[in-house]
């Protein structure tokens, strides 16, 4: 279980994240919604200890995460995987050494620096790919793929730590609707699949809706919202993103999921250009 209580974080004289308590289950899956610079990436970040708290304390299964310090909190970083919105690959190695790199944190220095990888992570590495249906980008550079790709890529690397909880920030923010929907689904089915804790921050609603079971809002550092899909109505929507940002939530030319209806996977190979290839090769994830 991961308890927050009352955390804030202040940048200066600006207060990003305002007294903040909230307990989160193993197993859950949560969205966090609400408008640009409600403080939702610095929530993920100190969840992660990417990021200090100010004040109030993190709390993981009896253990105080924000006081963790070395070995301790490269530890909690291994269990605690988080992807992001621009993917954070190494643009010019391989796909596969990319996916190991997740290893880091669990092997000495040397070998890490070395870039050595045993048989044993090549295969992790390589199963952590084909589950995500791109095993056949292995020995691309990662640069060279699509969005959607790379951010499977990344999510391969994150289950390469063996987490027990994945945070995800913003992930579908710089993919097209279908890709997008690609990512939630696969992050969806980590968290299904192996029971792994999923808190991603997303910008709009019907991605939150469809894939989380809960949903958190935020709106000037601050939970206004936390509860089902089914309670998230139209006026907490408009509490969450004030009046004049609720177009927004529910804009179509914002990232959104709610555009591609999944189309049997031979239509969709069949369809245009790289995506569908993509697409094609999802496997059962996509499906
Ligand atoms: N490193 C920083 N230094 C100064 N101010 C920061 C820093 N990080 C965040 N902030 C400020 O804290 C507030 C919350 O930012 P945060 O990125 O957490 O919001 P967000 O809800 O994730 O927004 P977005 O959806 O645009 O990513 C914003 O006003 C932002 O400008």
């Amino acid at each position: 279980m991961l308890e927050l209580h009352r955390v804030t974080r202040r940048f200066g004289d600006k207060t990003a994240v305002d007294n903040v308590s909230l307990v989160v289950s193993e197993g859950e899956m949560v969205g966090i919604i609400g408008a640009s610079g409600a403080g939702k990436s610095t929530l993920l970040r100190m969840i992660n200890r990417l990021a200090d708290v100010s004040e109030g304390r993190i709390v993981y299964s009896g253990r105080l995460v924000s006081g963790l310090k070395g070995s301790d909190l490269r530890r909690w970083q291994r269990d605690c995987a988080m992807i992001f919105q621009q993917f954070n690959l190494v643009p010019r190695l391989d796909v596969i050494t990319n996916v190991m790199l997740g290893r880091l944190n669990q092997r000495n220095s040397l070998m890490s620096l070395l870039r050595i990888f045993t048989e044993e992570e090549q295969l992790l590495a390589l199963k952590a790919l084909e589950r995500l249906g791109i095993a056949q980008t292995a020995t691309q550079r990662a640069g060279e793929l699509s969005g959607g790709q790379q951010q499977r890529v990344a999510i391969a690397r994150a289950l390469m730590q063996g987490p027990r909880m994945m945070l995800a920030d913003e992930p579908i923010a710089s993919l097209d609707p279908r890709n997008a929907q690609v990512v939630m689904e696969t992050l969806k089915s980590i968290n299904r699949q192996d029971g792994i804790t999923v808190i991603t921050n997303l910008h709009t609603l019907d991605t939150a809706r469809t894939y989380c079971d809960r949903i958190i809002g935020m709106a000037a550092g601050r939970i206004v919202f936390d509860g089902t899909p089914a309670m998230l109505t139209t006026d907490v929507a408009r509490m969450i993103y004030g009046a004049e940002g609720l177009e927004d939530a529910f804009s179509e030319a914002m990232t959104s999921t709610s555009l591609a209806p999944v189309r049997p996977r031979a239509e969709r190979a069949s369809a245009k250009g790289n995506s569908d290839k993509e697409l094609a090769s999802t496997g059962p994830l996509s499906s």
